[in-house]
């Protein structure tokens, strides 16, 4: 090309705008043609021009799209589900908008539409109600007539399609509500809380979870839990994904009141990560790799993108998942109701933000919306 016919590209010829809007560009393209020609000389500058236009390659919505490298789809998102012990109940949760405690009898009336659609995937909590069920081993996590266990059953039955992600922990089972088995001082027994965790991971993967994911932190539980599936010989039909790096912090908030898995004591520093520990994530998500998980998670999402990108480089190989927890669902809520953003704006950001890090599953707690939104 020519650099006369560049010039003439360039160049404003249409006279029929007369509003603001194209004055204001006529100029701003005259003004181009004028350095255009004071530069004719070097056509080191003319490229130097040209690459600077970037506009032009995302001037259309669908052009925008594909500036992104992953986009976000339905069958990227899990739905977090809290199972009441009680068979009837369906209890809004204060602090988590929209988002309910549901029994037994009400499971599939919710998911049913939300299967029609496109749902492929949700997290079970169980959230014991009943008075006297908790004690110091979480002996109702595998329960066989738990909620968990039986919610495992129905939506097997009841929707085939969908793929059952059972969250493994102790916390919401035990009596002081942390997420394993104590010793007197009151710290955590390794070994004996990952015997224990890695057994309830079998029974939910027997009862037909297909995917187990314990959040605990316990040192060791990965390689346990793998040894066990392949001794009951269920390996090779359970995904196993590890929460592997799962910050300490206070965006977690809003889960407790839902599953009342508060520590009665004490908090979770001793075995969640610190906020700050940008290279203990890394060995935690190496380390968990190296014991056989199938998926690594990063907990929470957006005030840790850093960490999601080191799990999509040290995982090259694996599919990596984040959790957008429920402070950050709860403080996106907030910031919408008081006039900061629009909700659906802000959730489609910070999730593209997560994507953009390197996930490629998202625990989200707007689902639901997602399955909607990305409808439209
Ligand atoms: N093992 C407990 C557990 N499993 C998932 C979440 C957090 C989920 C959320 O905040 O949405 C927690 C919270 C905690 O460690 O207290
Ligand atoms: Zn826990
Ligand atoms: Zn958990």
């Amino acid at each position: 090309m020519s650099f006369s016919s560049l010039v003439q590209d360039i160049s404003f010829r249409d006279g029929d705008h007369n509003d603001r809007q194209s004055r204001s560009s006529r100029l701003t393209r005259a003004d181009s043609t004028r350095s255009y020609a004071s530069t004719a000389a070097t056509s080191v500058s003319i490229s130097g021009d040209i690459s600077s236009q970037l506009h032009g390659g995302y001037c259309h919505p669908l052009a925008r799209s594909w500036q992104a490298e992953r986009q976000l789809t339905k069958s990227m998102l899990i739905y977090p589900l809290f199972i009441s012990d009680q068979a009837d109940e369906e209890t809004l949760i204060p602090s988590l908008p929209n988002q309910h405690r549901r029994g037994l009898n009400k499971i599939s009336a919710h998911l049913e539409p939300l299967v029609r659609k496109g749902l492929r995937s949700v997290i079970l909590f169980g959230v014991p109600i009943a008075p006297n069920v908790k004690n110091a081993l979480g002996t109702a996590a595998d329960d066989p007539s738990g909620p968990v266990i039986k919610t495992i059953r129905l939506i097997r039955a009841r929707f085939p399609s969908l793929f059952i992600v059972a969250d493994v922990c102790l916390c919401e089972y035990t009596s002081h509500g942390h997420c394993g088995i104590l010793r007197d001082d009151g710290s955590l027994n390794n070994q004996s809380s990952v015997d224990r965790i890695s057994d309830v991971a079998i029974a939910y993967a027997e009862a037909g979870a297909h995917c187990v994911a314990p959040s605990d932190m316990n040192d060791g539980r990965i390689r346990a839990i793998k040894l066990k599936l392949i001794e009951a010989g269920i390996a090779h039909k359970t995904v196993l994904m590890s929460y592997s790096a799962k910050f300490s912090g206070c965006l977690y908030g809003p889960f407790r009141d839902a599953a009342g898995s508060c520590p009665s004591f004490g908090d979770r520093k001793c075995y969640q990560l610190p906020p700050g520990g940008r290279g203990l994530a890394r060995r935690a998500i190496s380390r968990d790799i190296q014991e056989g998980a199938d998926i690594i998670m990063v907990k929470p999402a957006s005030s840790y993108l850093d960490i999601i990108s080191d799990a999509k480089d040290i995982g090259r190989d694996m599919p990596v998942a984040a959790y957008q927890v429920s402070g950050e669902f709860a403080m996106i809520h907030a910031g919408a109701k008081a006039g900061v953003f629009d909700l659906k704006t802000m959730a489609f950001e910070s999730t593209e933000g997560i994507l953009r890090a390197g996930a490629t599953i998202v625990v989200s707690y707007f689902t639901p919306n997602f399955l909607d939104w990305l409808s439209s």
